[in-house]
């Protein structure tokens, strides 16, 4: 059988994050991907250019193009711009009952442009949130998203639980912009008490761009398979570990991530650079 997903997200010119790294991950794990897409970025490894966003329209008959005709078993949104956009989405999205959501509450690009205006965080919030099967934020996300100042372990568990409260039914708390000067950690946490971390060495690179969109896209791939959760965000993280250790070294600012070097892995060797606790 042949799964299908559909990101919903911003375009990347540069082709390491956004609707293209999620449509190459979606490939490389053998889903079938589709899009819709909120805005068109002038991008490239140096930072955000122009940001172009697509009309509320045009997004909704996107996405009801897409579920009109196909079996869509996971949804991922990435860059989402505008409260707008978002509150479409969410209104289409319960239309067609799509019950897989993974949410990568994207808001600022590594160079410092705003994909989401700070009117939208509301919206997030309120209307897309509790839909959300997964949601994945980095540190400052998660940190505008609760109110909560993160530092230690014990504020990442209880930002984690916040997010819960707020209406996920599992988080991934991502740990890449954490001083953990080794390790790169990730907090799974999930509604039915299901709860882990996931740590990996910390490569010395600054090719992450698109780290985060890759992961999510990952976690969508797999579920879209039927794997469940838990297996879902391990599989992911070997995924983006693999995608950061065998950078590409493209451009001369923060470069894209290597979507095909999981493919080219044992699973044995997967299995070593990753510990479960
Ligand atoms: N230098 C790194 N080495 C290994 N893993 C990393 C590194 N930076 C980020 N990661 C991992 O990449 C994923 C994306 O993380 P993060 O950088 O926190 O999100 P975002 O890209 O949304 O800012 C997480 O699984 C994180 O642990
Ligand atoms: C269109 C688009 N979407 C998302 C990101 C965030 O990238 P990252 O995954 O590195 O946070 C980006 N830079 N551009």
């Amino acid at each position: 059988m042949t799964n299908v997903a559909m990101t919903i997200a911003g375009s990347d010119s540069g082709g390491g994050a956004g609707i293209q790294a999620d449509l190459k991950t979606f490939q490389e794990l053998g889903t079938f991907g589709t899009s819709a897409l909120t805005a068109l970025t002038a991008q490239n490894t140096l930072g955000v250019h122009d940001v172009y966003p697509v009309a509320v329209e045009a997004v909704v008959s996107q996405i009801s193009a897409v579920l009109n005709d196909f079996q869509v078993s996971a949804i991922k949104t990435g860059m989402l711009f505008s409260a707008d956009i978002i509150h479409a989405i969410a209104e289409t999205l319960k239309a067609y009952k799509q019950h897989t959501l993974i949410i990568d509450p994207v808001m600022i690009a590594k160079g410092g442009a705003s994909l989401l205006l700070d009117d939208a965080v509301n919206a997030l919030k309120t209307d897309l949130l509790p839909l959300a099967t997964i949601i994945t934020p980095n540190i400052p996300e998660a940190e505008v998203l609760t109110g909560l100042t993160i530092k230690t372990d014990s504020d990442v568990e209880n930002a984690a639980k916040k997010l819960l409260e707020m209406g996920a039914e599992a988080v991934v708390l991502k740990g890449g912009h954490r001083d953990t000067a080794n390790y790169a950690e990730d907090l799974f946490l999930a509604a039915n008490g299901e709860r882990f971390i996931m740590r990996s060495e910390r490569i010395n690179t600054k090719d992450t761009h698109g780290t985060g969109c890759t992961f999510s896209a990952a976690i969508a791939a797999r579920l879209a398979q039927g794997f469940t959760a838990s297996a879902a965000v391990i599989d992911a993280k070997h995924f983006i570990q693999a995608a950061i250790a065998n950078g590409l070294h493209l451009g001369a600012g923060h470069g894209p991530t290597n979507h095909w070097a999981y493919r080219e892995i044992s699973e044995k060797v997967r299995k070593e650079v990753l510990i479960i606790e």
